[in-house]
């Protein structure tokens, strides 16, 4: 059992990462919840595998729960109106908690509903996926995605309090974990080198669900996030912008496949570590031997590592103008997450994207690496 604090202030909560603690939930949610009531937002999916452990867990409150369908298409403003309306319809009062019992889509979807219904309800997020578990249920980002891009529409709420319960990976699918593992790997890019060392000598196992090595992926994974977050909980200073390192590549190629589950967020974050530093090569700022060891291990683990292993046949324009809705943009520029090395992540506010569809254009050529190698100077 490890329990890892997110230090924010007044908004400071635990997130508790210990097998079996779904079907000890009511333990941690009833002082949590004034009228003896929870509200749980889940998709089909998680309500089929899942939701019989969560009902035991919660013996002795009463529940009510909105189910949604699964997948990425429920990020969306029609599904955020129903679950809003069905909590409405079933009598949520402001202090009471939502937990968001699924994947990132259900933490996202329902953490934004908590973030406006009646000006702010309390929850807490029991994540179910890899990816919820080592991410989206910790730092309080909620979000729906709309035609002018990935998650423009959010808000930044935090949670209560974050369950982890690595026992419910036992039923999710072994393509829904490589792309939670993507996240880990995205985690130890940015800062953490020797993680990135045990990754590659333990990735195997913990997508194969071996207890140690799992829960050690996802306790330095949360741990990691959680000082980041601490430090930068909106995203201000540039020092969360980190956690972005692949995700503009990636929101891009998310936005190419129409949000559809055809290319899955982590699968795209995979494609779009390996572009990074790649892109980190080809502008001089990092070994061309440290880019070729992100794309070996991300393939090791069966993830993606170019557009083409994605079957995204875009060309390097489009996936530009994509990105030209990105959050991070400040006078009209996008900022870009580069590497110096593995586990040397930083905010490149000097990228053009001309020249990023330019370097796409050839990385799909397969004409990644220039001639002049690089400098590891850092800048
Ligand atoms: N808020 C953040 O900080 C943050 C961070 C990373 C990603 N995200 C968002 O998270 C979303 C991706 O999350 P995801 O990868 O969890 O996708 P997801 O929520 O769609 O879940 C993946 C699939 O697995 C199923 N599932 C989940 N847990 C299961 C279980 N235990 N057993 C059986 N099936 C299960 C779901 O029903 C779904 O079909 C994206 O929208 C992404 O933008 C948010
Ligand atoms: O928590 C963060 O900050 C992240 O950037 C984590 C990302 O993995 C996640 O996909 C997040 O939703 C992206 O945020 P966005 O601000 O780029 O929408
Ligand atoms: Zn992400």
């Amino acid at each position: 059992m490890s329990i890892v604090r997110v230090e924010l202030g007044p908004r400071a909560y635990d997130v508790r990462i210990e097998a079996g603690l779904i079907g000890r939930a009511a333990q941690h949610l009833a002082p949590l919840a004034p009228n003896g009531r929870a509200f749980v937002v889940t998709d089909q999916n998680v309500a089929a595998a899942q939701g019989a452990r969560l009902t035991q867990g919660l013996s002795g409150l009463a529940t009510e729960t909105v189910t949604i369908p699964a997948g990425e298409a429920s990020k969306s403003w029609e599904m955020l109106a129903f679950v809003t309306d069905r909590l409405l319809a079933l009598g949520i009062e402001r202090g009471e908690p939502i937990i968001a019992f699924g994947g990132g889509v259900v933490g996202d979807l329902a953490g934004f509903a908590a973030a406006i219904l009646q000006r702010g309800t309390p929850y807490v997020q029991v994540p179910t996926s890899l990816l919820a578990m080592v991410d989206s249920s910790v730092g309080g980002k909620t979000a729906i995605d709309v035609s002018a891009g990935k998650n423009l529409i959010g808000a930044f709420h935090q949670p209560r309090l974050v369950l982890i319960d690595p026992e419910a990976l036992a039923t999710l699918a072994a393509r829904q974990m490589r792309a939670g593992y993507a996240e880990i790997v995205k985690a130890a890019l940015i800062g953490d080198p020797a993680f990135f060392d045990w990754l590659e000598a333990n990735g195997a196992s913990v997508l194969a669900g071996a207890p140690d090595a799992l829960a050690h992926a996802i306790a330095a994974s949360v741990a990691f996030k959680a000082a980041i977050v601490a430090e930068d909980e909106r995203e201000t200073s540039g020092r969360r912008a980190l956690l972005n390192l692949g995700h503009t590549f990636a929101h891009a190629i998310e936005a190419e496949a129409g949000f559809s589950d055809d290319v899955l967020h982590g699968e795209a974050v995979a494609a779009g570590l390996a572009l990074a530093f790649d892109l980190s090569v080809r502008r001089g700022l990092c070994a061309p031997e440290d880019a070729a060891r992100v794309g070996r291990h991300l393939r090791a683990t069966g993830l993606p590592a170019s557009l083409a292993d994605l079957g995204i046949a875009a060309t390097g324009a489009s996936l530009a103008g994509r990105m030209a809705s990105d959050k991070k943009k400040a006078g009209g520029r996008v900022a870009f997450i580069l590497a110096r090395g593995i586990g040397r992540a930083f905010v490149d506010r000097d990228v053009e994207l001309e020249a990023v569809a330019k370097f796409l254009d050839s990385a799909a050529a397969g004409a990644l690496h220039p001639a002049r190698g690089c400098d590891r100077q850092d800048q």
